[in-house]
């Protein structure tokens, strides 16, 4: 029986192209400045250490991270650094976030029926709860019991993330469901024997398979009654080790 939901941001609750198009470019056009800053000091430090290049300056840093923004690369020190980019962006009013209207109906009928929910994103922590602030729908984070990225607990292609979710969550694999947008993320959460639901929303291109049923909004999904009859379909998840 499914009792924790876990939820993916961009391409799932939220708008790809939002990330893309407004975050990254905001904290794009400030990376440099900001790598001077003084409490920028432990992010510039994790990055040389992340190159293995001890003395790397910071406008080479600069612009190693203008490139992994560019490319989306989930480096945990960019992202650390993007959250606290994004924070002034928030807090200036000059960035919003974006969450799909199916989104707070599903997120709320799923609380009502007991069900916890969590977030895992790439994106920091920090910016999770910016985002999930910041909606056109209002405050949300009320909503979500708690928060991971990839600095806790890691990659979300690493099947070990998911393991050790599990276990803050003191929970059955088989008793949580991971919603995403990327394959090899929900490959990585079924070899830890999860339940996957992948999404694709509209205008996000083509739908992928990969064994894992697939919806476009999260009102679709019935954790009671359809989801457990779709997925007993396609058998029980085997957790790789
Ligand atoms: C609102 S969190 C910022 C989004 C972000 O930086 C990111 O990389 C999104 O990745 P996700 O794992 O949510 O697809
Ligand atoms: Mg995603």
């Amino acid at each position: 029986m499914i009792r924790h939901v876990v939820l993916d941001i961009e391409g799932t609750t939220s708008s790809l192209s939002h990330v893309r198009e407004r975050l990254f470019p905001y904290s794009r056009q400030r990376v440099h400045t900001w790598l001077r800053r003084p409490e920028s000091a432990r992010i510039v430090a994790e990055l040389r250490d992340f190159l293995s290049q001890p003395r790397a300056d910071v406008r080479r840093l600069g612009h190693q991270l203008v490139r992994w923004i560019d490319d989306d690369v989930k480096v945990p020190p960019l992202k650390t650094l993007q959250g606290l980019i994004w924070q002034e962006g928030f807090a200036s009013g000059e960035l919003t976030s974006h969450v799909y209207d199916d989104v707070p109906a599903a997120l709320r009928s799923w609380r009502e029926q007991g069900l916890t929910l969590h977030v895992y994103s790439s994106g920091s922590q920090l910016a999770q709860r910016l985002w999930f602030r910041h909606t056109q729908h209002g405050d949300l984070r009320g909503l979500f019991s708690g928060n991971f990225d990839t600095v806790v607990p890691g990659a979300k292609t690493d099947p070990e993330s998911y393991f050790t979710i599990a276990s803050v969550l003191e929970a059955e694999p088989g008793s949580i469901v991971f919603l995403s947008d990327s394959v090899p993320e929900l490959d990585a959460a079924r070899a830890a024997g999860w339940w996957t639901v992948g999404v694709r929303r509209d205008g996000d291109g083509e739908p992928f398979d990969g064994g894992h049923p697939w919806i476009a909004a999260l009102g679709e999904l019935d954790l009671t009654t359809d989801l457990q009859h779709a997925l007993d379909q396609r058998g029980a998840p085997v957790p790789s080790s």
